[in-house]
């Protein structure tokens, strides 16, 4: 279907919406009013603009307060409109919305609206214009779809249907179904917003909540399906009032947008994109570092070893157990320290793990590849993680390691058997959209988002994973996007018996980070905890939480750069990440970087 994007979702100009709404692939726009008020250019050049963008036009919004009003006050409602009829004209585009009267004068009277709305549909149709009504969720009489299409039946008139947005109809908890009754010509419009379940004022909600279709918690998709019985065949149209959209840069937000209808069409089998192909197991996860002294430190005293080297690269393999840590100080080091740049992803079909994300707007990376390497499909992640797609040690398939000659070294190891998760801290305006890109590009499932309380501000964290728990991926956003530690990355590493792998880390010179002893008292007055574990927990700086399934313990090194390592324990299939013992974590990160300066 025709995909359309409303100008307020985008941040900018006109010019510059409307150049990001067409490289995003969109075939139309609606136009905001106020983005033409604020417009240097004509309606004509706007008009010329949009072609030149291979855009069409769709929509002239918002006309309101026009109907259930005293004769007089009608009369000079019909004036304005036949204003905006004629500025239609010049801009190109055949239909306006007119939201439901949300003004003190209009009168609860549906035979008063629907004589009304005719009466504009009249002048509407002489200008060769169609008229779709939308209920506003907080309307002063007309606040549900179905009472605005009960007054659009009413008045008849073949210039004036519905317009449906998903935010108003899912925010007022309204049955979708009801809408499989409305003939689908009579569907003029179809406007598309999800948003996250908040028990709040739904006018507030609306405009600085909504997101995109699949990122919040409406079942979009399900809204739909019932239009599409109805026979509806005008574009699906996002029209997204967001507070971080309107800041971010337009292209990004754009193709993210893009991006949610692709998923969207997808999953009500309007379009058959290359299946999701799950991935089962991290192969590697890539350190960019400037300085390899302090990362091999850390690496050696983790229990790793140094035990292949690319054979083209300055890249070094370092592995314990099933855990492959790729340490690169080539050119494209960057300046801010050592940083989380890639992580290989073990995949059942690299290729199509590829064509699956490319079809969904992933930007695909040139291979990397000398003469020597092993193909390797990857893509972008939103906050530019590399993500590679690879295989280990399967006959079938090349394997990335075919590029590393053995060093012989191998790790005496701390117990260290597996990558545990990835911890990626987004740039602040790509939180939404990182999750729905892990979600739709790789097929990993998303959980619940947590708030958790930093000393100086908020982080949400939602994490991603694939449904063995193989792959987990922590996405979190932090407060204040400036400060260096909000990007902090971390990589937690699975180990039987954290007690001693912690002893071994702290005998080979590792530093753990310290936790204060209030942590430890609240900790015996929750849990029923011997004191010889207690002792050992406070002594080692080890973190411990429950859940219905288990147990888990963890603990932290220092940061290097940006990044920092996590041992972590889990017992009897626990399954979250410690969220609750994040705010300690990260109240002594602070301690600790103003102790050391690092
Ligand atoms: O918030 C509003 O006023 C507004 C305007 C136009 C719409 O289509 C809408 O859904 C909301
Ligand atoms: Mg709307």
């Amino acid at each position: 279907m025709r995909t359309s994007i409303a100008t307020v979702s985008l941040s900018g100009s006109l010019t510059e919406k409307l150049t990001a709404a067409a490289r995003a692939g969109f075939d139309g726009v609606e136009i905001f009013e106020n983005d033409l008020l604020a417009s240097p250019l004509t309606p004509e050049e706007i008009r010329t603009r949009c072609a030149d963008l291979g855009l069409t036009v769709d929509l002239y919004q918002p006309m309101r307060d026009i109907e259930g009003v005293p004769e007089d006050e009608f009369a000079r409602n019909l004036r304005r409109a036949r204003h905006k009829f004629e500025l239609m004209r010049r801009l190109g585009t055949d239909t306006v919305l007119v939201c439901s009267s949300v003004s003190p004068r209009a009168e609860d009277d549906d035979d008063l609206a629907a004589a009304q709305l005719g009466r504009l549909a009249d002048l509407a149709q002489d200008f060769g214009v169609r008229v779709a009504y939308e209920a506003l969720a907080w309307g002063r009489h007309v606040s549900t779809y179905d009472h605005a299409w009960r007054i659009v039946e009413a008045a008849g008139h073949p210039a004036l249907g519905t317009c449906l947005d998903s935010f108003h109809i899912l925010s007022r908890g309204s049955d979708p179904k009801g809408i499989e009754s409305i003939p689908g010509e009579k569907i003029f419009f179809l406007q598309l917003a999800d948003a996250p379940l908040l028990a709040m004022d739904v006018l507030q909600w609306s405009r600085h909540y909504r997101c995109f279709p699949g990122q919040g918690g409406f079942d979009v998709a399900g809204l739909v399906r019932h239009v599409l019985r109805t026979g509806y065949d005008g574009p699906l149209s996002l029209e997204v009032f967001n507070d971080v959209f309107r800041q971010a840069d337009a292209g990004p937000t754009a193709v993210d947008a893009q991006r949610s209808l692709r998923v969207l069409q997808e999953s009500v089998g309007l379009s058959t994109p290359p299946a999701p192909v799950v991935p089962t197991g991290v192969a590697f996860a890539e350190l960019l570092t400037p300085d390899a002294e302090p990362v091999a430190a850390l690496l050696g005293a983790l229990g790793f070893a140094r035990t292949a080297r690319h054979r083209g690269k300055p890249v070094d393999l370092w592995q314990q157990g099933e855990a492959r840590l790729l340490v690169n100080t080539g050119p494209a080091v960057r300046r801010d320290g050592t940083v989380l740049a890639a992580i290989g992803l073990e995949s059942p079909d690299p290729a199509g793990a590829a064509r699956r994300a490319e079809a969904l707007l992933a930007p695909v990376l040139p291979r990397r590849r000398g003469p020597h390497d092993a193909p390797l499909d990857a893509v972008a992640a939103p906050d530019g993680t590399e993500l590679f797609f690879c295989a280990t040690g399967r006959p079938e398939l090349p394997d990335w390691r075919a590029d590393f000659a053995d060093t012989g070294e191998r790790a005496t190891g701390i117990g260290v058997t597996r990558v545990d998760h990835l911890a990626l801290t987004q740039p602040w305006h790509h939180f939404d959209e990182a999750a729905l890109f892990h979600r739709s590009v790789l097929g990993l499932r998303a959980q619940d988002s947590v708030d958790v309380a930093d000393p100086y501000g908020l982080f949400r964290s939602r994490a991603v994973t694939s449904p063995d728990g193989s792959v987990r991926i922590a996405l979190a956003v932090g407060p204040a996007p400036a400060r260096d530690e909000a990007r902090a990355q971390h990589i937690a590493l699975a180990t039987p018996d954290l007690v001693a792998g912690a002893r071994r880390f702290r005998a080979a010179g590792g530093r753990l980070l310290p936790v204060p002893a209030n942590y430890y008292e609240d900790l015996a007055a929750r849990y029923d905890l011997s004191d010889e574990d207690l002792d050992t927990y406070r002594e080692l700086g080890i973190l411990y939480d429950r859940d219905e399934h288990g147990v888990f313990r963890h603990c932290y090194t220092h940061t290097v750069g940006r990044v920092f390592f996590e041992l972590v324990q889990r017992d009897g299939g626990y399954r979250g990440y410690g969220a609750q013992n994040a705010p300690v974590r990260l109240a002594a990160q602070h301690a600790a970087r103003r102790l050391t300066g690092g």
